[in-house]
């Protein structure tokens, strides 16, 4: 089993000029429950009161746990055992790229610190987790260290902050700590898609049934996001690469309730929610679709709450005419074949129940 936690929230928030507001966080919220996501990660406690209120009011109506960031200061993880989270996550990188640019220290004092903060933060009774920052680009040994002397916190989560890493180099990494006797369900991943593999990555990290997989809803978060909730749950439920614990019927209108919520646009041929992506209008397509939807879908939209449309007008063939002929109970005469060309030219772009409408005008 593998726990989702949906980065979304706190993610997509750190996108340039974006701004949601406690309304709109209880909304998201609760569409990530109905959808039965394990965590989900509401904000930065530290960065001040409206982070704080949202923790609060999200770990109190919702059933997922909700998690809250720290950095290894004792302010940060106060804030956050403040905030009343059920799980402090408190980051900290140990690559020396970040050591010496974003903490300015070397590595030892960035192990105490982490151990202090973490210790500090069990003390409040909450769940600890750790994420070490920039994992992939810190030499192994320093990751492993860190997995091996962290035994006290649920999850280590190793972040590939920059989306660099690739899925074989991931499998690879993965399988080694794995093979070396971790135990994958105290491992994290959480991934970024700077390079367009976050959902390959997920997927391979899924495999290997690690605790905690990161997500967001149609990639948000920061710079090209992390890696799409749908997209993972999808290939999850289809591959059965990992048991997430989804209610999958209800995955597409869900994940739209939380782009409503925060009002966030989805790209028209974003895979799985995007508006063109069950939309089908050339002919040779249509055609073949009105008889097994199967030939040009990859699974049934309806599966996962979504739906398909056919489009039909002047991109239509002579194969789609016959067969809407077909389904209206016309005979598909050459004669109306070419009508109905006619009229859904003259007609078109007009959806499934206007292009029969017009077959049956031919009756
Ligand atoms: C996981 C991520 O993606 S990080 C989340 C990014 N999110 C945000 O930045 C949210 C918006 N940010 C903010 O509101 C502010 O930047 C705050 C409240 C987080 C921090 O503000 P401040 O502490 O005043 O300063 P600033 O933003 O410059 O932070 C830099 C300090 O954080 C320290 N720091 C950064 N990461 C860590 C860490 N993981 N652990 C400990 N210290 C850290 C730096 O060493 C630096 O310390 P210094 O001030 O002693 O030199
Ligand atoms: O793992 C986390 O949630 C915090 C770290 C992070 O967001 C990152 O390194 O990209």
């Amino acid at each position: 089993m593998t726990d989702l936690c949906d980065v979304t929230i706190r993610e997509s928030e750190q996108l340039p000029g974006r701004s949601y507001d406690l309304e709109a966080k209880r909304e998201a919220g609760r569409a990530l429950d109905d959808l039965g996501v394990a965590f989900v990660q509401v904000g930065f406690p530290i960065t001040g009161k409206t982070d704080r209120r949202a923790v609060a009011t999200l770990a109190d109506e919702l059933e997922a746990d909700i998690v809250a960031i720290a950095r290894t200061l004792d302010r940060d993880v106060d804030a956050a055992i403040e905030s009343g989270a059920d799980v402090i996550e408190v980051f900290a990188p140990l690559s020396t790229r970040h050591l010496e640019t974003t903490l300015d220290t070397d590595r030892e004092t960035a192990f105490d610190r982490m151990r202090r903060a973490v210790d500090r933060a069990a003390a409040s009774g909450a769940t600890v987790h750790l994420s070490i920052m920039d994992a992939f680009r810190t030499a192994d040994e320093h990751v492993d260290r860190a997995i091996d002397r962290f035994e006290d916190v649920a999850v280590v989560t190793l972040a590939d902050t920059v989306g660099a890493m690739a899925p074989l180099a991931l499998e690879q990494r993965l399988g080694a700590l794995v093979d070396s006797g971790v135990d994958p369900d105290r491992l994290g991943v959480h991934l970024h898609d700077d390079l367009g593999v976050a959902t390959a990555n997920a997927l391979v990290a899924a495999r290997h049934d690690v605790g905690r997989l990161d997500v967001s809803v149609a990639s948000l978060g920061e710079r090209a996001g992390n890696p799409a909730l749908e997209e993972v749950a999808i290939h999850c439920d289809r591959e059965g690469y990992a048991e997430l614990g989804l209610e999958t019927a209800e995955l597409v209108p869900r994940c739209e309730d939380v782009l409503a919520a925060l009002e966030e646009p989805v790209d028209e041929r974003k895979a799985v929610l995007g508006r063109d992506v069950f939309e089908h209008e050339s002919g040779l397509h249509t055609a073949a679709m009105l008889r097994d939807p199967s030939t040009f879908e990859p699974f049934d939209p309806e599966t996962y709450g979504g739906e398909r449309s056919l489009v039909f007008g002047a991109g239509s063939g002579s194969g789609a005419a016959r067969a809407l002929l077909e389904a209206a109970g016309v005979e598909a005469t050459d004669a109306r074949v070419e009508t109905i060309l006619s009229a859904l030219e003259r007609e078109g772009p007009v959806d499934l129940e206007g292009a029969l409408e017009l077959a049956r005008d031919e009756q």
